[in-house]
C-alpha cells in the first residue's frame, strides 16, 4: 500500500512510533465511549490493549491518558444526553472513572499488565513541587513495568471542565515524563488545512516540522457530541510536547487495533520536537528556576559532577538557605564559584543532618529511606563556572505550594 508513492510504513509517524523509548497515549472520549449508547466499545479497548501489550513486549514503556470518564458515567447516573452542570459533569466523571479504571484493568491484565490509576490536574503539572512528586511516582511505576492510567481528576477541577483538556494534559504528561512521543488518538487521521468537515477541499498535513502561526490557525473546534476540543487543543498541545523534546502524532483512533494501524502506515500528522527530552529538561533546571540554597561542596565531589555523576551527600561540606525537596539549588565549589544547578531531593533541614554523610547512613539519620542522592543527575545540569543567565521566567516558583 502506498499513499502519493511512499511507502506507507515508512511515515514519520510510522518509523517514529517504532522508534520511540516512552509513549504517551492519547485516548478520547468518542473512540471509548459509544455516542448512541454511552457504553464501552470493548473490542476497540480489547485491540488497544493488544497494541500496549505489543509496545511493552519490544521494550517500550507505555503511558496512557484516557477520557471517557464523564460520557460512561452520564449513562451510569442516568443523566440523558443534555447539556451538564459543572457539578454534574463531576459526580458523572467520579461514576465513571471506577468504570474507565477497571475497564483498563481488565483488558490490560491478561497481558501480565499491571494498571496504574493517576489523577491528575492540570495545576499538578505546573506547581513544580506536585509535578516532581507526579514525575517521580510516574517514574516509579514505569520502572516496575505497570502501564499508569493517567486522567484529569475532574471531581476537584474548580474550572469548568472542559473536553479537549485531556490534549493539553496528556502533553503536561509527556513533558512531566520526559516522554519522547505522545501519540493523540483522535476521531480525525491527523491535522489538515482546514476543518475537513466544513471545507472539503482542505488537505491533509503528514508532516510539521515547526508550529509557524499559519499552521496554529488552521486548529478549529470539534463537532463531535462526546469529543469537543478539536484541533485547537491538539496544536496547544503540540506546543507544550515540542519545546519538551517529545515528537507528537495525531492519527485516527477508529481502527480496531489502531496503534498498529500507525505502523503499518495509516494516515496520520507527525510534528517534529523542537529538542530533545534531555536538553529540554537541562534548560528548564539551568536557565529557569532561581536557586533557593546553595551546597558547597568538596573537590571529589567537583570530580564526579563534572564526570556526570549525581551529588552525594558524602560530598557536601555545607548547606546554606531554606529550601525543599523539589526547589532549585546551586552547587558551589571549594573555591566558591557555582558549577551546578540541581533540584534538591531533600529540604534543607534534611540536607544538613545528612552532609558529609555516605548514602548508606541516610535512613539512621532520618528515620526513613530517602534517595541516595542529594541531587540525582537527570535533576542537575553541570556548567563548570559558566553561570547560564536565568531568564527570569520563574512562574512556577511563584506557583509552587
Ligand atoms: N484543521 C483541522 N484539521 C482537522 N480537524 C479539525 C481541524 N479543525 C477542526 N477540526 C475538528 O477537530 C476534530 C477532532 O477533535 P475532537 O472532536 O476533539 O476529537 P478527539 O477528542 O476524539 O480527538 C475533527 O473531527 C474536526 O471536526
Ligand atoms: N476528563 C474527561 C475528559 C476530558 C477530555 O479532554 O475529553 P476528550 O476531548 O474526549 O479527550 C473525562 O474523562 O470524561
Amino acid at each position: 500500500m502506498t499513499i502519493a508513492g511512499t511507502d506507507l510504513a515508512d511515515t514519520p509517524a510510522a518509523a517514529g512510533l517504532r522508534a520511540a523509548k516512552r509513549v504517551v497515549i492519547k485516548v478520547g472520549s468518542a473512540l471509548l465511549v459509544d455516542e448512541a449508547t454511552g457504553r464501552l466499545r470493548d473490542t476497540w479497548l480489547q485491540s488497544l490493549a493488544d497494541d500496549i501489550a505489543r509496545m511493552r513486549a519490544r521494550g517500550q514503556e507505555v503511558i496512557v491518558v484516557s477520557s471517557g470518564a464523564i460520557a460512561l458515567g452520564r449513562r451510569l447516573l442516568g443523566l440523558g444526553q443534555g447539556v451538564l452542570r459543572l457539578e454534574e459533569k463531576q459526580a458523572a466523571a467520579a461514576t465513571g472513572q471506577i468504570r474507565l479504571a477497571h475497564a483498563y484493568e481488565t483488558v490490560l491484565g491478561p497481558h501480565g499488565i499491571q494498571v496504574a490509576q493517576v489523577l491528575l490536574t492540570l495545576e499538578d503539572s505546573e506547581a513544580r513541587r506536585r509535578y516532581l512528586n507526579a514525575r517521580a511516582t510516574l517514574g516509579t511505576l514505569l520502572k516496575l513495568g505497570a502501564v499508569p492510567v493517567i486522567n484529569e481528576n475532574d471531581t476537584v477541577a474548580t474550572a469548568e471542565i472542559r473536553f479537549g483538556d485531556n490534549d493539553r494534559l496528556s502533553a503536561r504528561v509527556a513533558e512531566m515524563a520526559s516522554a519522547d512521543l505522545l501519540l493523540l488518538l483522535s476521531d480525525i487521521d491527523g491535522l489538515y488545512t482546514a476543518d475537513p468537515g466544513v471545507d472539503p477541499t482542505a488537505r491533509h498535513i503528514p508532516r510539521v516540522p515547526r508550529l509557524t502561526p499559519r499552521i496554529l490557525a488552521m486548529g478549529g473546534g470539534s463537532r463531535s457530541a462526546v469529543g469537543t476540543g478539536g484541533m485547537a487543543t491538539k496544536l496547544a498541545a503540540a506546543r507544550v510536547a515540542g519545546a519538551a523534546g517529545c515528537a507528537m502524532v495525531i492519527a485516527l483512533g477508529r481502527h480496531v487495533g489502531p496503534i498498529s494501524a500507525v505502523e503499518a502506515g495509516g494516515r496520520a500528522t507527525w510534528f517534529d520536537p523542537e529538542t530533545t527530552p534531555h536538553t529540554a529538561r537541562k534548560r528548564w533546571i539551568g536557565g529557569r528556576l532561581s536557586p533557593r540554597g546553595t551546597l558547597t561542596v568538596d573537590e571529589g565531589a567537583v570530580k564526579a559532577l563534572a564526570r556526570g555523576g549525581s551529588l552525594l551527600p558524602a560530598g557536601i561540606r555545607l548547606v546554606t538557605g531554606r529550601f525543599q525537596r523539589g526547589d532549585a539549588v546551586a552547587v558551589v565549589d571549594p573555591a566558591g564559584r557555582e558549577i551546578a544547578r540541581g533540584l534538591a531531593a531533600y529540604g534543607d533541614a534534611d540536607a544538613r543532618a545528612i552532609a558529609g554523610h555516605r548514602s548508606a547512613e541516610i535512613e539512621q539519620i532520618l528515620g526513613f529511606r530517602g534517595r541516595d542522592e542529594m541531587i540525582h543527575r537527570d535533576d542537575l545540569v553541570f556548567h563548570g563556572g559558566d553561570m547560564p543567565a536565568t531568564t527570569g521566567d520563574d512562574t512556577e516558583e511563584a506557583q509552587a505550594s
